[in-house]
């Protein structure tokens, strides 16, 4: 049997090119994809040089074209999907009267969009196949708590709690799984960002918005790329196969559900 392919989206940095790491080292053939050529083109490198079967597509999530051809791209090169990550997102950092319509295009388009246009793209795909799939998104503890100066980022991770919801019910009959992964703090370059915005608006010196949100998490540290990563194998592997519609926790104990 060949080996399945995953691809996942915002995979030249961050999060998204931990769990490629992970699901490379599970056997996955990957398919990164990012804005970001530059960095996609190092990252792809270096997962060559670690023995990985790894193609790259240089994509913006926000554009449905793109979303589709990028999984056009894993079929030519790779002949299916087995799993497709929508993990590339975007934070904006602002109090909710400064809002205006280009901050709200900008955030959904990027955080929402993305997710109903690679959903459509990779279950065309699946349906296709034949043999079921999985659609794995990221949300947040944003998707489940709303913080202040993130409100329009926390609605859009509360609007891809419901995406999951929505297309789980839609794609069960095609034995598609749709579920997403909801991080805490990870120390990423979103994180870096949102630090030095924060500091705007609460008067927080460099690193102390970061330590504010980290101080609460139950297990004592902010997490790693790692620590999101393992979680996601499991959503990918047969193990998860009776989950779906579920946005899970994966933040060290922020917030209960
Ligand atoms: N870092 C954290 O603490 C948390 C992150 N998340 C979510 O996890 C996901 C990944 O976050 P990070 O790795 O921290 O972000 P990051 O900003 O460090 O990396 C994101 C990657 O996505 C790419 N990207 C950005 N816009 C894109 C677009 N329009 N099209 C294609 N690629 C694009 C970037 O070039 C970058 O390589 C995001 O959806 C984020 O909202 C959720 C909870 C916490
Ligand atoms: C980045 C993020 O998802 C937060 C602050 O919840």
């Amino acid at each position: 049997m060949s080996k399945k392919v995953a691809v996942i989206t915002g995979s030249a940095d961050g999060l998204g090119k931990g769990i490629a790491e992970r699901l490379a080292a599970d056997g996955f053939r990957i398919v990164l994809s990012d804005i970001d050529a530059g960095q996609l083109a190092v990252t792809e490198q270096e997962f060559k040089r670690n023995g990985h079967e790894v193609s790259s597509f240089v994509g913006n999530v926000a554009r449905r074209d793109d979303q589709f051809a990028l999984v056009a791209h894993a079929v030519a090169v790779f002949g299916q999907v087995d799993v497709f990550i929508n993990n590339a997102g975007i934070e904006d950092v602002m109090p909710l009267d400064t809002v205006r319509e280009p901050d709200l295009e900008k955030v959904f388009s990027v955080n929402v969009y993305s997710v109903v246009y690679g959903t459509q793209a990779a279950a065309e795909q699946m349906k296709k196949q034949g043999t079921g799939g999985k659609i794995i998104n990221a949300c947040s503890i944003a998707g489940h708590e709303s913080y202040e100066f993130l409100g329009v980022y926390c609605a859009s991770k509360h609007a891809v709690r419901s995406l999951t919801q929505s297309a789980a019910k839609e794609l069960a009959r095609h034995k598609i799984t749709v579920n997403a992964y909801c991080p805490g703090v990870a120390a990423t370059k979103m994180w870096d960002r949102i630090d030095e915005e924060m500091g705007k608006y609460l008067g927080t010196k460099p690193g102390e918005a970061f330590e504010r949100f980290s101080s609460g998490i139950l297990l004592g540290r902010p997490q790693t790329a790692k620590d999101v990563a393992d979680f996601v194998h499991y959503l990918a592997s047969p193990d998860s196969d009776y989950m779906t519609g579920q946005s899970i926790m994966i933040d060290g104990g922020i917030v209960l559900r």
